[in-house]
């Protein structure tokens, strides 16, 4: 692990913010970026296109080892894109349902530590955000700054609506806040690497914040320890 390179971690549940977050945060550092939840995504979107089951640790640790894929950081004016295979699957690894496939393969610790190795190698030089759900307590645990980012199930259910419905999809708010908590309830009560903050995270409750708000917390703890 290069611990001269400086780890923000941003953990916390399904829509809380992570990702918003954690990509504004890397372009205003210039730092790199880790979607780690798009590990899980790639390897579940996939399992299925291969036909591999959800439940087959074997083969999908193997798949996990053996994922091709590039990450091609954002640039001024357009998104990060993810290339699986050749194809831009940007988009389809973010319906509800590939997040529900990578909350079950995210339960079994071969896949995760297939998975350890290679994001850890996304630490380098100027710095680099991690969002997550143990990007503080295992990925990065020496981590400088760990952040906890929460919101009711309700805040983040209706989020999602708004965020979907803003593409066009026909979604229901009581299915998403369902859909929410049953990933909720499958990410924090996981054996291994459940969703829970770091003993030295701190914590940000943003339901009532604003995305800028969450920032300027953040970018005021990075003050405090002298990151940047
Ligand atoms: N503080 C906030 N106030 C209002 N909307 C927010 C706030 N933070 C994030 N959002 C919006 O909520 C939606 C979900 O945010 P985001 O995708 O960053 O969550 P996430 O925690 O990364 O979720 P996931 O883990 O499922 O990928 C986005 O549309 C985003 O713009
Ligand atoms: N560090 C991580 C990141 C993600 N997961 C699992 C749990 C989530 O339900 C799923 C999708 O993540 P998202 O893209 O919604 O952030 O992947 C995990 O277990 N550990």
């Amino acid at each position: 692990m290069n611990s001269l390179v400086p780890v923000i971690t941003i953990d916390g549940p399904s829509g809380s913010g992570k990702g918003t977050v954690a990509g504004l945060l890397a372009r205003e550092l210039g730092w790199k970026l880790l979607d780690s939840g798009a590990l899980y995504r790639l390897l579940a979107f996939n399992a299925s296109n291969h036909g591999v089951d959800l439940t087959n640790e074997e083969l999908l640790t193997r798949l996990a080892a053996h994922l091709d894929v590039q990450f091609i950081a954002a640039q001024p004016g357009k998104l990060q894109q993810i290339i699986l295979e050749g194809e831009d699957v940007s988009n389809v690894i973010r319906t509800e349902t590939v997040g529900a496939g990578a909350s079950m393969v995210a339960s079994l610790p071969a896949v995760r530590d297939a998975l350890l190795v290679r994001q850890r190698e996304f630490r380098d030089m100027p710095g680099l955000i991690a969002d997550g759900r143990d990007m503080g307590t295992v990925v990065f645990p020496d981590a400088p700054l760990k952040v906890f980012l929460t919101a009711s199930a309700e805040e983040r259910a209706r989020r999602r609506y708004l965020q979907l419905k803003g593409k066009g999809e026909d979604v229901s708010l009581s299915s998403l806040l369902d859909e929410i908590r049953a990933r909720d309830e499958r990410d924090t009560q996981r054996a291994v690497a459940p969703l829970k903050p770091a003993a030295d995270a701190i914590q940000l409750d943003s339901t009532e914040l604003s995305i800028e708000q969450v920032l300027q917390r953040i970018r005021s703890e990075i003050a405090q320890r002298d990151l940047i």
